[in-house]
């Protein structure tokens, strides 16, 4: 294995512990305590480990947390209730539905209700238009922990050709908007993208976000190129369930010059972010100044 493994992991906790700095001061010179709700409709288990972790790390970081978990059968309307009362409630800084909702329910009605400065998700319209304008908003967790990875590793990303496999509102295109707007030269491929060997070979930086264990082999990957890898993927082994990435790892390990690992990579990262979301949404919420070095 030749490749820089990216400690996703560790950044993320010094993030945290930025965050939980932050929130310190937030308390000591303003009294002001950053709250984070978040919003599970149904039982999908993936769902509900996630929704811990993040209430977990909110609370560690010295914020307020609290979890709104709702039956299945849920009406849009009593949905559609509760995100008017946390888009009311004062102290209430960032509000995150957790995705994906069950299939009666439609994703952009409810992701649109969100105040957009409490959205620290960053999937509201006015957020995506923001973001695509190259104006301030509230940037999606996933894509903004790739993006910090990326510029703690190589400083500049001026002029380096990203290419993106996946264009998901919630990864795919935001984090090609982010490369865009530090001056990468983005390419978004997809399931019909032609020659996706050949496309990824072209990249300097590569992010696999495609939701398919190990599909990128080492032989996609340019010598010495950044791979990020989002996916996460639970698969069977020996008898036992696993995570893996969208890369083959052993193989991409061994040409690639830096590698996130898949636990520990970008999923640490995205909880950290969130964190630093909820703290910046506070911040603007009190007209104060925005925590250095957590957003784009
Ligand atoms: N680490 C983290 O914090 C997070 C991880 N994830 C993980 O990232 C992965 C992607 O998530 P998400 O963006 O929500 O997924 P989606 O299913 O919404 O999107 C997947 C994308 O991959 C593309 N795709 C599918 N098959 C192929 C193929 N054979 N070749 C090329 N492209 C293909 C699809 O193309 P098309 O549009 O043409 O269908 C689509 O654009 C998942 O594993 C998910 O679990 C997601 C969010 C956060
Ligand atoms: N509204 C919304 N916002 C999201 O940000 C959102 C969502 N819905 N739905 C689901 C996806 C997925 N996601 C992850 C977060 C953390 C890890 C994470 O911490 N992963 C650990 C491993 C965790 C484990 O062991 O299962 C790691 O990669 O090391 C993974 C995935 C956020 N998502």
């Amino acid at each position: 294995m030749n490749a820089k493994i990216i400690d996703g992991k560790g950044f993320a906790a010094t993030v945290r512990d930025r965050v939980a700095k932050t929130v310190e001061r937030l308390k000591a010179d303003a009294g002001i305590t950053p709250g984070l709700a978040v919003v599970l409709v149904g039982e999908d288990p993936a769902s509900e480990v996630y929704v811990r972790s993040k209430g977990k790390a909110t609370l560690e970081a010295g914020m307020n947390s609290w979890e709104h978990k709702l039956d299945a059968d849920t009406s849009e309307q009593d949905l559609l209730a509760l995100i008017e009362r946390l888009n009311n409630d004062p102290a209430v800084h960032g509000i995150l539905v957790q995705l994906p909702l069950p299939d009666h329910l439609d994703p952009d009605v409810v992701i649109n209700a969100i105040d957009p400065a409490k959205d620290v998700d960053g999937f509201h319209i006015s957020n995506v238009g923001l973001l695509g304008t190259g104006q301030k908003s509230m940037v999606p967790c996933t894509p903004l922990g790739c993006l910090l990875m990326l510029r703690e590793h190589h400083g500049s990303l001026s002029g380096l050709n990203a290419v993106i496999v996946g264009r998901s509102n919630i990864v795919g295109k935001p984090m090609a908007q982010l490369l865009l707007n530090d001056s990468c030269t983005v390419t978004i491929a997809h399931s019909r993208t032609r020659d996706l060997a050949e496309v990824c070979r072209n990249a300097d930086i590569l992010v696999a976000a495609v939701g398919r264990p190990r599909m990128i082999p080492g032989d996609w990957v340019k010598p010495g190129a950044t791979v990020i890898d989002v996916g996460i993927n639970r698969i069977e082994s020996e008898g036992k369930t696993r995570l893996v990435g969208d890369v083959d790892f052993a193989s991409a390990s061994a040409v690639a010059g830096a590698i996130t690992p898949v636990p520990g990579g970008v999923g640490p990262m995205t909880i950290a972010c969130l964190l630093a979301n909820t703290v910046t949404a506070c911040s603007r919420a009190h007209g104060l100044a925005e925590p250095d070095g957590l957003t784009s």
